[in-house]
């Protein structure tokens, strides 16, 4: 039997960068909440071991998929602790919605719908905890996807807190060009040595993102598109880009002015959410918990 999962997008709501480590990568603060919008999976289980994705998702080589690795990565740890037989499989077909290297946590999402949903569907019976232990090693937006819940992140990302910051609705817009991380965090203007601060301060603090300034340097685009939506509401990057965000009370304020955009200018409009609908899912299949 087929079965359809979610895999949504995330935004960072507010995005510090406190300082640098010795491996080179980049010590976090940031808010991530789901957004009730995102891609899905189709996943069909076997008894014939093949574990494949049907279509392709432009630019990434199928065993590069995250989708893919994921996948290996859960049946190869149930194999090892005999959870799993090596005769399962499972067949995924992914329908991409959300734009790639966007800042909306595509990859990151997609993988961590294949560890929750294999591991219902393969009745492994892994605790969250470790399907997360799992995901951090394809990602470090993977174990919040897999927890489910809106959190106040640190370290790389991996350090969450559940929080239940306000659902707003947004507008989510692509200004057409792609923002690679490792060029961002490479950046000798990033600014990078913002204080810490405790999770109360920064919810009363307006919020902001750290890498916005050095994207909206290097990408006229993503400047161009926050002068436009600032003129309507507070608007932000997402984690490093390139899409940003603008923020409203209700739906019918948000397309409102995404039916003024300008042309050619992709957007969406989406309600933020504190439970992921990944487990809204997993809590219809009754069967499976
Ligand atoms: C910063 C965030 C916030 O959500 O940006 P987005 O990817 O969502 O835009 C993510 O945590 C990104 O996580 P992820 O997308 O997994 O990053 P990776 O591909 O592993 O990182 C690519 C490169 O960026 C740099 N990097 C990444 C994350 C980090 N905290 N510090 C870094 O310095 C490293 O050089 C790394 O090799
Ligand atoms: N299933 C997948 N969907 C999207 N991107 C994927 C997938 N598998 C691997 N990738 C790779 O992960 C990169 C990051 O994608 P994504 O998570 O969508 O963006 P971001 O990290 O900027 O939010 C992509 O550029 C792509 O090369």
């Amino acid at each position: 039997m087929i079965t359809t999962w979610p895999a949504p997008a995330k935004l960072n709501l507010f995005l510090y960068i406190t300082g640098r480590r010795p491996d080179g990568y980049h010590n976090l603060q940031t808010l991530f909440q789901f957004l009730d919008y995102g891609d899905l999976l189709h996943i069909d289980t076997n008894n014939s071991g093949e574990l494949r994705l049907v279509n392709e998702v432009v630019g990434v080589e199928h065993d590069s998929n995250l989708i893919v690795r994921a996948a290996r990565l859960l049946r190869e740890q149930a194999i090892a602790d005999h959870r799993l037989s090596p005769r399962a499989g499972a067949v995924f077909q992914v329908e991409k919605h959300l734009p790639m290297g966007g800042g909306l946590g595509g990859g990151s999402s997609n993988a961590a719908t294949a560890l929750v949903a294999l591991n219902a569907l393969w009745q492994l019976d892994y605790d969250i905890d470790t399907l997360a232990r799992l995901g951090l090693t394809l990602g470090a937006d993977v174990p919040v996807f897999v927890r489910g819940h809106a959190a106040f992140a640190e370290g790389v990302g991996e350090q969450l807190q559940p929080v239940s910051p306000p659902e707003k609705w947004y507008l989510v817009m692509h200004p057409g060009v792609s923002v690679s991380t490792p060029l961002v965090f490479s950046d000798a203007a990033l600014t990078r040595d913002t204080p810490a601060r405790d999770l109360n301060s920064l919810l009363q603090q307006k919020f902001r993102n750290d890498c916005e300034t050095a994207v909206r340097n290097r990408f006229r685009e993503v400047d161009t598109l926050l002068v436009w939506l600032l003129e309507y509401a507070p608007s932000r990057l997402t984690g490093t880009g390139a899409c940003v965000f603008a923020e409203f009370d209700t739906e019918s304020a948000a397309r409102q002015v995404l039916e003024k955009a300008p042309k050619g200018v992709q957007g969406f409009v989406a309600k933020g959410v504190n439970l992921s609908p990944l487990y809204r899912t997993l809590s219809g299949h009754s069967e499976l918990v």
